[in-house]
């Protein structure tokens, strides 16, 4: 009995041996391994390493980061995954027309999102980024400002009922109001319009505007929240730049009682570059992967065929090699002339190239009007402060305990 056991550990431990070896000496194993990175064991790789809570592993990931700048490898068991963050290596990844297909990072969606734009690949997801793209377009997007500008107002109205001051739990407070926006009825009915054509002309089946609904509503409404979320906390710390936006804020609402218009967002430029500022410092999307299905030369490495590139935003964003003072909330930093002495690839919240984020533009201007009511309407006072707040990641960049600021209602009688 004791002799089948033993052979029976001794085989399980060959056949192990043998699919480590098989694996690090194959052509992309030899690549990855040729790359620095944490210790992995074998057959788990780094899994152990990764097993820990989403506030410890957004930690590890910014160190990891740090430690092999600008590169580094993990083995997420057999799956070999390359981490990048120069803007050099972003560029060549996100401007290739060959690597534009998703897997890891993204599979926990497929049971809900199916495969939408936003998960999709290949053949499908140029057709459906064909069809959609109309219905981005800034000139059709004017027509459905109405429901933002509506629920901006909501926003206000509903803490003014609340008292002079409020205490507002802002996670709960700013999902509400992004998602009355991407679910309003004129604005859904926009895309579900264009999607109804589409279907009528053999473009998409009932199954198709299934996924794209839920695309939009997940990708239009967290993403959005969570910024709207970081800028209230970041202009309730920064009171110079609080004073600053509402004093362009009053410009235009004051003569108009408050009432704003698209012209008057467009016009907003300190608070476009608060926004800017705030989703460098706290990128809704902190990470996105890529598939590489052939070899793909990088500046500072070459990543083989069969592994996965995750492009870590965040530490982009925050790389001392390309910013002044990285952790300060400085949104001259978005003024023209500061743009132009940058890499154009070290700020990219909405990624770039051809699997862009199709939402970008009405996103800044959902952010703008939210943000532009609620500075006309109140003074904020910070409670919870961003560098003691704990940050976990997964697939956007949250609050790991609810978050608080107060609201003090301004006069305007
Ligand atoms: C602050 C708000 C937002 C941020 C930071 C953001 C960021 C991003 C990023 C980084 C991507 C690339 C994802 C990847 O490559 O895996 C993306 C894609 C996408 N975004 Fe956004 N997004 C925002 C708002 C929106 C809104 C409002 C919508 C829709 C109404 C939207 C719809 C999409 C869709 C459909 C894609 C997939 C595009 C494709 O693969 O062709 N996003 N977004």
């Amino acid at each position: 009995m004791w002799l089948y056991v033993i052979l029976a550990l001794v085989e399980a431990a060959l056949m192990i041996m043998f699919a480590h070896f098989y694996l690090h000496m194959s052509r992309t194993g030899r690549a990855i391994d040729a790359l620095r990175g944490p210790r992995a064991i074998p057959i788990l790789g780094n899994l152990l390493q990764l097993h820990v809570p989403l506030v410890q592993l957004f930690g590890l990931l910014r160190e990891w980061g740090a430690k092999y700048y600008p590169v580094y490898k993990l083995w997420f068991s057999i799956k070999p995954v390359v981490f990048i963050q120069h803007p050099d290596d972003i560029e060549i990844l996100l401007m290739s027309s060959k690597h534009i297909n998703k897997e890891m990072a993204y599979e926990h969606l497929y049971s809900w999102l199916q495969t939408g734009l936003l998960t999709s690949g290949d053949k499908k997801w140029h057709q459906r980024r064909k069809l959609l793209t109309p219905a981005f377009h800034f000139n059709v997007l004017k027509k459905y400002m109405d429901i933002t500008f509506e629920q901006s107002n909501k926003a206000v109205m509903d803490l003014e009922s609340l008292g002079k001051e409020t205490n507002v739990d802002l996670l709960p407070y700013c999902s509400k109001y992004t998602l009355n926006i991407i679910c309003g009825k004129k604005r859904r009915l926009a895309m579900l319009d264009l999607l109804l054509t589409d279907e009528k002309n053999g473009l998409i089946d009932d199954a198709g505007i299934n996924e794209e609904v839920s695309t939009f509503i997940f990708e239009g409404h967290d993403t959005t929240a969570l910024a709207m979320c970081y800028a209230i906390l970041l202009l309730a710390e920064n009171k110079e730049a609080q004073k600053k936006a509402r004093e362009e804020v009053e410009e235009f609402l004051k003569p108009k009682n408050g009432v704003m218009d698209t012209l008057d967002l467009q016009k907003m430029n300190y608070l476009e570059r608060c926004i800017k500022e705030t989703i460098r410092l706290y990128p809704s999307v902190p990470m996105i992967a890529r598939r590489i299905d052939e070899d793909l030369q990088l500046k500072n490495c070459l990543v083989p065929q069969g592994s996965n590139v995750f492009v870590h935003i965040f530490n982009c964003h925050r790389d001392p090699h390309f910013w002044l003072e990285p952790d300060k909330f400085d949104p001259d930093r978005f003024l023209p002339d500061e743009i132009k002495k940058r890499h154009p690839f070290c700020y990219v919240p909405f990624s770039a190239g051809y699997r862009n984020c199709i939402g970008q533009k009405f996103a800044m201007m959902e952010l703008k009007s939210l943000i532009a009511r609620i500075l006309y309407g109140f003074y904020l006072e910070p409670i919870d402060r961003l560098p003691e707040i704990k940050i976990q990641s997964d697939i956007v960049l949250r609050p790991a305990t609810p978050v608080q600021t107060k609201f003090i209602k301004i006069d305007r009688s």
